[in-house]
């Protein structure tokens, strides 16, 4: 299997190469050059077997034979093995119809715990093998960075950068990148919003100079490995609900992108899905979108979701990519330069209505949600995971087709929005203890890219001269 560009420059590349490069060198993003597809029978098999079982499946038709199935096995166990829930993604049903997955029991209380647990073994191994260092730059808007930071501190072969808009996290997001105190793990408060991050990172990935002297990688879900090892929890819940025999529907809180892009790759891998369900708060570009046609970010607007206040939603891009028949040139032209939008043909926009529908909440709804889930099941959801729910409530579906609302974070991680929501203050995990005490250690840095760049090449054990 080879890796191309969503803008068709540069040459295919094989899963280990492009996990490495994280973003194309035309600034397009990785996909595989076809989908690999589970028969039915193939999700028949899998359909009761552990998490690991699932995501072993799924990676190694990704992995192209680059790394074998043992690598990728001791991985992923040892990846899973640090959720603190048997089951990895429960379910939870909590309405005849309706279900939530639980996608944070792993170490930062946040989904992105799953893949990037296994994501950081996948890394350190390539790299390894290859007697590499690295230097990762990531930008967050809370979860993406704090998951970072605890998969890849300590490790020998690689320098994290993290970039997050300062004051635009919660305090616990904040602490949990901070108090890392491995010394490859370097955090900069940059004063900007998430989009300004994002920006910088991917304008440090393809200007190539630096990009080589640093060695530069990332693990943003611009990264395919990101996305591919998302996958798996789709497998998990549809087949946990019928599948394959039966469509199952899910509603994501949507950001970057990533997360649902991921549920649309398992249906292009042969899983039945009835819906995917945009779920956007006040930053609704793609909400906007799906109803209209046209793609106009405009400025970040916080929100007590604050991981999903993002405009440039990177992985619409694959989406487009698919959606124009993989016409490269086109995406070129639309995806270069956002500064006035872009429009779907009536085409692309009625094959993107066929498989996904949106929604939008914006902070009165988020807070009501938060109330009326909690009288009606006693749940405590966390803001994102609220967002997704009204989203859900919102979406018609025929009988019989179940809705997975995804859960995307811990409530602990949101205290404030949750008590506002529901007059209930989550309770604090153990594990998140450290983190509110220890002490912090950030770096702060204007939004500009030259003062970014200079600060990694200070830091970085991977810069050559
Ligand atoms: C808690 C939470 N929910 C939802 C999202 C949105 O996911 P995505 O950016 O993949 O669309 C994020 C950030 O990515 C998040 O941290
Ligand atoms: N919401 C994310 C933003 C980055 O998303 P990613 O999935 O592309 O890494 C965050 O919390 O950092």
């Amino acid at each position: 299997m080879q890796y191309i560009s969503t803008r068709g420059g540069g040459r295919p590349l094989g899963f280990c190469d492009a996990t490495l490069a994280g973003l194309a060198a035309d600034g397009g993003l990785f996909v595989p050059d076809t989908y690999p597809e589970f028969s039915e029978a193939e999700l028949v098999a899998l359909a009761g077997q552990p998490f690991e079982a699932m995501a072993l499946a799924v990676l190694s038709r990704f992995a192209g034979g680059e790394l074998a199935d043992a690598e990728l096995k001791s991985d992923i166990d040892a990846a899973m093995a640090t959720f603190r829930h048997a089951a990895r993604t429960p379910l939870v049903q909590i309405g005849p119809r309706d279900f939530v997955m639980e996608l944070f029991h792993g170490p930062t209380f946040a989904f992105k715990d799953v893949a990037m647990q296994t994501l950081a073994r996948l890394m350190d191994r390539i790299l390894k093998a290859r007697g590499r260092r690295a230097t990762i730059v990531t930008a967050t808007s809370g979860d993406t960075g704090a998951a970072a930071a605890e998969a890849f501190r300590g490790r020998d072969a690689i320098d994290l950068f993290i970039l997050y808009p300062d004051g635009r996290v919660s305090d616990v997001q904040r602490r949990q990148m901070t108090t890392i105190a491995d010394a490859n793990v370097h955090t900069l408060a940059v004063a900007g919003d998430f989009d300004d991050c994002q920006r910088i990172v991917k304008a440090l990935f393809v200007d190539r100079t630096f990009n080589e002297r640093v060695a530069m990688s990332g693990v943003n879900s611009i990264n395919w490995a990101r996305v591919a090892a998302q996958i798996t929890y789709y497998l998990f819940g549809a087949l946990a609900l019928g599948g394959p025999h039966r469509k199952v529907a899910f509603s994501v809180p949507t950001g970057n992108f990533g997360d649902i892009l991921a549920g649309y790759v398992a249906g292009r891998m042969g899983l039945p899905i009835e819906k995917l369900v945009i779920a956007t708060n006040q930053n609704d570009i793609l909400d906007r979108t799906a109803r209209t046609g046209r793609y106009a970010p405009g400025r970040v607007a916080p929100s007590t979701s604050p991981s999903m206040d993002i405009q440039v939603s990177s992985n619409f891009e694959r989406l487009v990519f698919d959606l124009s028949g993989r016409d490269a040139g086109s995406v070129m032209a639309r995806m270069a330069d956002l500064s006035n939008g872009f429009e779907l043909t009536d085409g692309e926009r009625a094959a993107m209505a066929r498989l996904f529908a949106s929604g939008r909440a914006d902070d009165a709804d988020t807070a009501r949600l938060i109330g009326e889930i909690y009288a009606e099941t006693g749940m405590i959801v966390d803001p994102h995971t609220a967002v997704g729910l009204k989203a859900a409530r919102e979406t018609a579906l025929p009988d019989g087709v179940p809705m997975v609302t995804l859960a995307t974070a811990h409530p602990a991680k949101f205290p404030d929005a949750v008590e506002a929501g529901c007059g209930v203050v989550p309770a604090r995990p153990a594990a998140l203890e450290r983190v509110m005490r220890d002490p912090e250690r950030m770096t702060r840095v204007p939004a500009e890219i030259g003062a970014v760049a200079d600060h990694i090449l200070d830091h970085s054990r991977a810069v050559t001269a």
